[in-house]
């Protein structure tokens, strides 16, 4: 009789297991189309090492706009409509707001803290509540005086070294997210800490790429010893390590050190540390957040500027008009400020241009952490998912002539605000979207106002056409280019000089903000 109800068990454990498999199976091969691969490598071939998004989104064409690709180690699927973005990232945020698993950058580089990397965990959601109050409309708002004030430096810098103008992007924004983040003015006071926010910066960039990094093709190469021939990763992420430490650990002790002599000013670290009560999981969250800020300012500030300085010497005729419009609205008394932004609209749709013309974060991943189900084709837990945000902005049917810089497509009728989709999506939205659009509008109107920009001319006065080429990875910014930025007038000298003069007497501090908002 045991032995009946052991067999009739055992087969009706198979049967279950049996029809699991079989229905887990039919989901699987159900997933949104995309092109045939080859056995192991999957689509590795098909994917290019440069523009990736232009690849991808003419996959979009032929697959329809959601398109499976595998690749050795993971399946992923491509969005390339702002539809299936919305549907699934937005509407969907509580499970689409995940990171895929990058083993280089976290395991092996010391990233694990950082949010941008962070699955949607507890300890995410208390980060990114904590960045909500730090960089909410209150702080930027207490921004502000700084902001515009920093302007003033940053165009003496450029009418110092105009042929630098990529160095002074870098330094300035930098020197704004050291502020931001922890009250430092970086280059004044310790350049050393600046130099080693860039430095992290870069391996950053370096190591998120996907699908550059072995190991987080096959992640069980993480245990290889250094000493191994092909761990290149394991060198790499050893030498580097240790200044990723530091730059998440000294600026954040430095910010401790002043609030206890009592000399910090305030900053995302200082002002959020108050409230934090000495619980170590909150000032944990500070840290890796302010390291966030960092992280999110730098680069994306330098690379909007540069294409902005590449779309003026290509199309003078919006140089000449967003001019027009700053002289007769601000005039030349006195620099244009962020308060300026609603009497400025053409200026204001020449900044939407050119986060669409070249959006500094074309691909954006995310990752699904339960079982999904879309449009009738399944979509397994831990997929990741890339938003082709360069293929929505480029999408013809949406933005006419799509290649070309037209701020003027912004008045027309129904034209979608493309910085609903330059900033992110649902829960992994940027939460830096106040801070960069007010820094970046001030920088645009202010060089506006100030200089022109226009082609390079080479020794024998040839015209040096700029060439729209992106540089490969994560964040995409133009390939080196010159272009000349002469002053506008000796009254834009005078006003530039003035302007230095009266930001040296103001206070360099950020003004107290509240919490609350
Ligand atoms: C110039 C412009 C900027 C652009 C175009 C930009 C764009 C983006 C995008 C597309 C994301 C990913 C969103 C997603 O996964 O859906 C992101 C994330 C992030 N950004 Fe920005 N950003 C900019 C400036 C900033 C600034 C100024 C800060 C800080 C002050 C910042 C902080 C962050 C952080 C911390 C994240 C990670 C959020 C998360 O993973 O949950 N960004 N940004």
């Amino acid at each position: 009789m045991t032995l009946l109800l052991d067999i009739a068990a055992t087969a009706a454990t198979v049967i279950i297991l049996v029809f699991v498999f079989d229905s887990w199976r039919k989901k699987a091969n159900h997933l949104p189309p995309g092109p045939p691969g080859l056995p192991i490598l999957g689509n590795l071939l098909q994917i290019p090492a440069t523009k990736q998004y232009v690849a991808f989104q003419n996959l979009g064409h032929i697959y329809g706009d959601i398109t499976t690709l595998r690749v050795p180690g993971t399946t992923f699927m491509i969005l390339n409509s702002r539809k299936a973005i919305f549907d699934l990232f937005d509407s969907r945020s509580s499970i689409y707001s995940d990171r895929p698993h990058l083993v280089m950058a976290t395991e092996l580089m010391g990233w694990d803290g950082v949010i941008v990397l962070s699955n949607n965990t507890p300890r995410f959601r208390n980060c990114r509540k904590l960045l909500r109050k730090g960089l909410g409309p209150s702080a930027v708002r207490s921004f502000v005086p700084f902001l515009n004030r920093q302007c003033a430096f940053y165009l003496r810098d450029l009418l110092e070294r105009p042929h630098d103008f990529t160095d002074i992007f870098r330094r300035n924004s930098g020197a704004i997210s050291m502020k931001i983040a922890y009250g430092y003015d970086g280059i004044a006071e310790d350049d050393e800490l600046h130099d080693l926010a860039h430095k992290d910066h870069l391996y950053f960039m370096e190591t998120t790429v996907l699908g550059v990094w072995f190991v987080d093709m096959f992640p069980i190469l993480r245990h290889v010893p250094q000493w191994f021939p092909l761990a290149y990763f394991k060198r790499y992420s050893a030498r580097a390590k240790p200044f990723i430490l530091k730059c998440v650990n000294k600026p954040f002790e430095e910010t401790k050190r002043h609030m206890r002599a009592g000399t910090a000013g305030a900053s995302f670290t200082s002002m959020l540390l108050q409230h934090a009560q000495g619980d170590p999981e909150v000032e944990d969250c500070i840290k890796y957040s302010a390291v966030g800020i960092l992280l999110g300012q730098i680069d994306t500030t330098r690379i909007v500027l540069s294409w902005f300085f590449m779309a003026m010497a290509l199309y003078p005729e919006v140089q000449a008009k967003a001019q027009a419009e700053i002289d007769k609205v601000v005039g030349n008394e006195r620099l244009p400020r962020i308060e300026d932004k609603d009497s400025l609209p053409y200026v204001f749709a020449v900044m939407k241009e050119v986060f669409r013309w070249q959006p500094p974060a074309k691909l954006v991943p995310h990752a699904v952490s339960k079982d999904d189900e879309y449009r009738g084709y399944f979509i397994p837990a831990k997929t990741m998912l890339i938003a082709n945000i360069w293929a929505i902005m480029h999408d013809e049917s949406v933005y006419h002539d799509a290649d070309k810089f037209i701020p003027e497509r912004f008045s027309e009728e129904g034209a979608p605000d493309c910085l609903d989709d330059a900033f992110g999506y649902g829960r992994r939205g940027c939460p830096g979207i106040l801070v960069a659009q007010a820094n970046v509008f001030v920088w645009m109107a202010t060089t506006l106002a100030t200089f022109d920009i226009t082609k390079a001319r080479d020794s024998r006065g040839n015209v040096i056409e700029p060439k729209v080429e992106d540089t490969p990875g994560a964040i995409n910014g133009p390939l080196p280019f010159k272009v000349s930025v002469q002053p506008r007038s000796e009254t834009a000298v005078d006003l530039i000089k003035r302007s230095v003069e009266q930001s040296k007497t103001m206070s360099e501090r950020l003004e107290v903000f509240s919490l609350d908002e």
